[in-house]
């Protein structure tokens, strides 16, 4: 498979670099200066067989259609919403991505912001390193145990965290397209009813065009000044500016945030806040599971240019 052109798009786990360059006729994207279309001319565009993307750069239209030998879009990432899917599916490319080995990363990240928000665990941490213990104490946090979790979207990451929830005697309800048969879980059809009925409410489902902004004032304002935002999902699932001001006005008890409208950008007004833990969306970002997601996604090349079925397929 030496001479199969790949295209990475950006930077993305060493050893997922070093697995294409030992398997593959590896391509950088970041690695030309120009645009897009003048790489590729210099680079034989269509050469290039397949693209390995991510959350920040994946295969849109433009991309997509600058390669003329494109057969499949392999994705480090379980999240699709940077593939332009259609084109994709118009044009017979195959697209596979990396679900299951990072389901318990983002789902204990889920849990760790619950109790990094109700515990104050990084705002503590700060009151010892500047030895302010010293002249009082911390002051009062929120237990977490037995509270109401309401989680948006219970696939595979949403069943996760509702399993941990669970284990710290949460009780557990949860929004979704269509009601689960699985689960043993109070059941909304209307996110706002689950919103008023839940204290933590976590968003975890994909982001499409019917889920952009789920979270938007309404929603915000269902939840209460009371009530916590956890997000591991996407930044667009949440009305961004709606919930600076929430946070500001007091109309929102806390959040925990892994994902941005525009990242790597975070909001200015959410730096000084206490009752807000901020993460540089790194869900997934241990060792073991980054190392498992480079491997399914070499596994769905190799599979691919075999021709056998893939691993991981979406399309
Ligand atoms: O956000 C992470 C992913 O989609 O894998």
């Amino acid at each position: 498979m030496k001479s199969i052109g790949v295209l990475m798009t950006c930077p993305m786990h060493k050893y997922l670099e070093q697995q294409l360059e030992n398997h593959f006729n590896l391509f950088k994207l970041w690695h030309c200066n120009s645009s897009i279309t003048e790489f590729l001319k210099t680079h034989q565009g269509n050469t290039i067989r397949a693209v390995v993307g991510n959350t920040e750069i994946g295969a849109d239209a433009e991309l997509i259609a600058s390669l003329p030998s494109l057969e499949i879009v392999a994705s480090y990432s379980v999240g699709l919403d940077k593939i332009d899917l259609r084109k994709c599916e118009e044009k017979g490319i195959r697209v596979a991505n990396t679900p299951d080995v990072l389901t318990d990363d983002v789902a204990d990240l889920a849990i760790g912001l619950i109790l990094g928000v109700l515990r104050g665990i990084c705002a503590s941490d700060a009151y010892v390193r500047i030895g302010k213990w010293k002249d009082a104490d911390f002051g009062l946090a929120t237990k977490f145990s037995g509270k109401s979790v309401g989680i948006v979207g219970l696939g595979r990451i949403g069943s996760a965290i509702a399993k941990r929830a669970e284990a710290f005697g949460c009780s557990i309800s949860y929004f979704s397209r269509s009601q689960k048969p699985f689960a043993n879980y109070k059941f909304y059809s209307n996110i706002i009813d689950l919103a008023t009925s839940c204290q933590i409410l976590i968003v975890a489902c994909a982001l499409t065009e019917e889920t952009r902004h789920i979270i938007n004032r309404e929603v915000i304002d269902a939840l209460g000044p009371k009530g916590i935002l956890i997000n591991i999902g996407r930044g667009a699932h949440v009305d961004e500016t709606e919930l600076v001001s929430a946070l500001l006005e007091g109309r929102l008890g806390g959040a925990g945030l892994d994902v941005y409208e525009n990242e790597p950008e975070v909001p200015e007004e959410l730096l000084g806040l206490g009752n807000v833990v901020l993460q540089p969306h790194v869900g997934s970002d241990t060792v073991e599971t980054s190392d498992a997601m480079a491997d399914l996604v070499i596994a769905n090349l190799k599979a691919h240019f075999s021709k056998k079925s893939l691993l991981t397929p979406v399309i």
